[in-house]
């Protein structure tokens, strides 16, 4: 496929604390495999993929952050160009939960003001560790104008998150 063989050009970047699952998510998404033993990602990595929603060609570029604080100022210059931003917690993690009001507030300051968020509710398959409760997230989410999706990278089909995303931006 040569450069030029869009209909769109979509950018996604995922944020969320270290260790949620943002890496594992766009591995699952764009091979469809649980990476063993994924290490932290060191400031950014980048994937590309192309999806076909209702007959239109769209290259999603999707742009992994580190969630570990000390990358904070390499990531935040990627949020500027972002058409979505996934924003990610581990439900068996309340802390990663805590901490959202936080990234909303990165957000606000370096995001385009008609980025699309979504948040993502990450590690579902561990169910018996679970921390947050799914109606808590649903009406966090609710309250910032957010979409609310639980996924788990291990077991389930993760790609709907950005493909919903991706659908969201054609409409
Ligand atoms: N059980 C379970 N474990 C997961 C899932 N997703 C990720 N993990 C595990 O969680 C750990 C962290 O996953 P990563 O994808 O590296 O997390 P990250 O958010 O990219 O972390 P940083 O790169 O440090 O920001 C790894 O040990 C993964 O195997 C999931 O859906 N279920």
């Amino acid at each position: 496929m040569s450069m030029e063989d869009y209909d769109y050009l979509f950018k996604i970047v995922l944020i969320g604390n270290a260790g949620v699952g943002k890496t594992c998510l766009v591995r699952r998404f764009t091979q469809g495999l649980f990476p063993p033993g994924q290490g932290a990602t060191i400031g950014v990595d980048f994937m590309i993929k192309t999806v076909e929603i209702k007959g239109e060609k769209v290259k999603l570029q999707i742009w992994d952050t580190a969630g570990q604080e000390r990358f904070r100022s390499i990531t935040q210059s990627y949020y500027r160009s972002a058409n979505a931003l996934i924003l990610t917690y581990d439900i068996t993690c309340e802390d990663s939960f805590r901490c959202l009001p936080e990234w909303l507030r990165e957000i606000e300051q370096y995001a385009n003001t008609t980025v699309v968020t979504i948040l993502v509710g990450n590690k579902i398959d561990l169910s018996e560790k679970r921390e947050v409760l799914r109606q808590r997230a649903e009406d966090f989410a609710e309250s910032q104008s957010m979409l609310y999706l639980e996924t788990s990278a291990k077991e389930s089909d993760n790609g709907k998150a950005i493909s919903y995303l991706t659908c969201c931006n054609i409409n």
